[in-house]
């Protein structure tokens, strides 16, 4: 994994909103397989980072790449493009469209990108199969239980084959039982594919399954480390 170009290049990253730095310079690399953990206390800064990484919030300053790409000068559309196409992403609560089946869900990013219903289709199913919940494709997101709705959010991260996959707290609302499955499949289907995954999470548990951890606070690095896997 060393021998990779890192995916994503941040240096000295800073984001201040009103009188709070979120972010007070931070350097990170993210390479291609890679399970990133990013840990630290509520309000320290994690979400706002990733959120950077992934071109949701333009940092004030610093340096961010992916690949090739200048992801600050980057415009608007630019950086929604690279959202739709090579990154995916899986919140605390599944944010799954709840009038649209697990499998529309899984097979909507693929409809946003012009793949036609039936192929979309085709590969959503594959995916939720993957996941281990083929048998809520039917069903709605209500009709799933929350560690099943998880699972078909990862399935919809996955489906379009991104590069990296952002996960805030993606266990967040799960019992431990759920939250070490969801984990399992997650980074099982991302080290298959050399998926990286960059992992927002308060859990020790969670953090196990990454190949190495950061702890932010007050808007810095503070320690890295290899985690135990
Ligand atoms: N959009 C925003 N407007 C104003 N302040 C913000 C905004 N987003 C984050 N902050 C502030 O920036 C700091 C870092 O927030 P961030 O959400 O990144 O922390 P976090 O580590 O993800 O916290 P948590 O674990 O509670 O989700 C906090 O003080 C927060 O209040």
């Amino acid at each position: 994994m060393t021998g990779d170009a890192p995916l994503l290049i941040a240096r000295d990253l800073s984001k201040v909103y009103g009188t709070t730095r979120a972010l007070d310079g931070v350097s990170l690399d993210v390479r291609a397989g890679e399970i990133l953990a990013v840990m630290g206390p509520s309000g320290s800064g994690k979400s706002t980072l990733m959120h950077c990484l992934a071109g949701i919030v333009r940092p004030d300053s610093g340096e961010l790449r992916y690949r090739d790409q200048d992801l600050i000068a980057a415009s608007d559309a630019e950086r929604s493009a690279l959202r739709r196409g090579e990154f995916g992403f899986v919140f605390q609560f599944g944010q799954l469209v709840p009038e649209l089946t697990c499998l529309e869900n899984v097979a909507l990013p693929l409809r946003m990108e012009g793949v036609r219903r039936k192929e979309a289709e085709r590969r959503a199913a594959y995916w939720l199969e993957r996941l281990d919940v083929a048998d809520v494709a039917g069903k709605r997101p209500g009709q799933a239980s929350g560690g099943q709705g998880q699972r078909v959010a990862i399935a919809r991260a996955l489906v379009t084959e991104p590069s990296v996959v952002f996960a805030d707290e993606p266990t967040g609302a799960l019992d431990s039982l759920n939250g070490e499955m969801v984990m399992r499949l997650l980074t099982e289907c991302a080290e298959q594919s050399r998926t990286a995954v960059v992992l927002v999470t308060h859990e020790p548990a969670v953090a196990a399954y990454s190949h190495r951890e950061i702890v932010v606070r007050d808007g810095r690095i503070r320690t890295s480390a290899g985690s135990a896997r």
